[in-house]
């Protein structure tokens, strides 16, 4: 099946025009507290007068089922039926919460995706995978649901922080690394940032739609997609169990390519020469995240809980070669912790 994906200054009058059709009974508009001040006014001119507003706090800390409760209450209450609509308007904690919200509601409206940060533009509104946390393990809840359409305005990211811009250039560079050796040397001379991010989404809409349809479910190739995960939801788990040393998910992310290009060097897929660029130009964008040596057991933990693991084996996606990725690789959770102890010492 494939979803429909606009980007560009047509993306939101072609939302209005989905919007409009008979066949939608109501319109639910899902925002945190940022995207109701910060983008709102942007998309409000596209929607039907009669909308109703969703809110939840900002935040991964609220990607939980609670803020599910907050959206399953107002559709309850306002009488939401199989054909209502929910808009998610956002960055990927409303995308993901947003999605997987609409898929359990009467067993499943339908929604769009419009995303507001570069991680959601490039990554998680597009390939169906949404979600909540729970119990301290990341995106532990959720199903593959597809959404209806997804609807990327890139003049969303006019407001966005530069700390939260970066964060999605992790997920584009992960892009990169598995699948396009030449996108990331080109972008290595370039340097990260840019006034036109126009490109880079659509480049990286189209490699995730390439791999994502070859395997919507993840039992095989979209475990590409993953690199970097294994180690960085480890850290960004932990460090979400540590008040005021948050990592964003895109800097936890940047921390796992480092580490999983490490690990794909042990393994003899990946040169030490090839390592070296990656560090170089992952730690020439993103600032260290800081742990001691004495955490890195407690981090590597987490990756037992991984969806990729198969029982007690830990698998993960590497590299062989830069723009070439493996999935299904075996790692110890000694060597995932000696490669937390390798990115520390850097
Ligand atoms: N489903 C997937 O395939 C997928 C892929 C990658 C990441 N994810 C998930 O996405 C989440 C991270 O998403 P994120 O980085 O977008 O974080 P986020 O949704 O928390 O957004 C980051 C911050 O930016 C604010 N914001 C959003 N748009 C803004 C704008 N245009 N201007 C100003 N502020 C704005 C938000 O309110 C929030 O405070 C994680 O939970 C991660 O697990 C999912
Ligand atoms: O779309 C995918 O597949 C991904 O793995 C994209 C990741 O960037 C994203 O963070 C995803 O939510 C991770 O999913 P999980 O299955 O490891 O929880
Ligand atoms: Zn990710």
């Amino acid at each position: 099946m494939h979803t429909s994906v606009v980007i560009g200054p047509e993306a939101l009058p072609a939302l209005a025009e989905l919007l409009a059709r008979p066949a939608v009974s109501q319109v639910f508009v899902l925002v945190d507290g940022n995207t109701a001040r910060q983008c709102l006014p942007l998309l409000e001119k596209h929607l039907p007068t009669s909308y109703q507003l969703i809110e939840i706090p900002a935040g991964e800390g609220y990607k939980t089922l609670a803020s599910c409760d907050t959206v399953w209450c107002q559709l309850t209450e306002q009488r939401a039926d199989r054909h209502a609509v929910l808009v998610n308007l956002g960055g990927g904690v409303v995308t993901d919460l947003g999605g997987f919200a609409a898929a359990l509601y009467k067993r499943g409206i339908r929604f769009v995706q419009v995303p507001t940060t570069l991680l959601a533009q490039v990554d998680a509104s597009v390939g169906g995978k949404t979600g909540v946390d729970f119990q301290g393990y990341k995106n532990q809840l959720g199903v593959f649901q597809a959404p209806a359409a997804v609807f990327i305005e890139p003049q969303f990211l006019q407001t966005l922080d530069p700390r939260q811009l970066k964060s999605g250039y992790a997920e584009v560079l992960k892009h990169w690394l598995i699948a396009d050796a030449a996108a990331f040397a080109q972008h290595r001379r370039l340097g990260w940032l840019t006034d036109n991010w126009t490109p880079i989404i659509r480049e990286s809409v189209a490699l995730k739609e390439r791999i994502v349809s070859q395997d919507p479910l993840e039992n095989g190739p979209r475990k590409l997609l993953n690199f970097g995960h294994t180690v960085g939801h480890a850290l960004e788990s932990y460090l979400l169990t540590q008040p005021g040393r948050e990592a964003l998910h895109g800097e936890a992310v940047a921390a796992g390519l480092v580490c999983e290009s490490w690990l794909s060097v042990q393994r003899g897929l990946l040169s030490p020469e090839e390592l070296d660029k990656i560090e170089t130009f992952v730690l020439s964008v993103f600032d260290k995240l800081a742990f001691v040596g004495l955490e890195t057991a407690a981090i590597a933990e987490f990756a037992l809980q991984d969806k990729k693991n198969a029982g007690a084996t830990i698998q993960c996606t590497l590299l062989q070669g830069i723009g070439n990725g493996v999935f299904d690789q075996p790692v110890t959770l000694a060597e995932i912790a000696e490669s937390l102890r390798y990115y520390h010492r850097l």
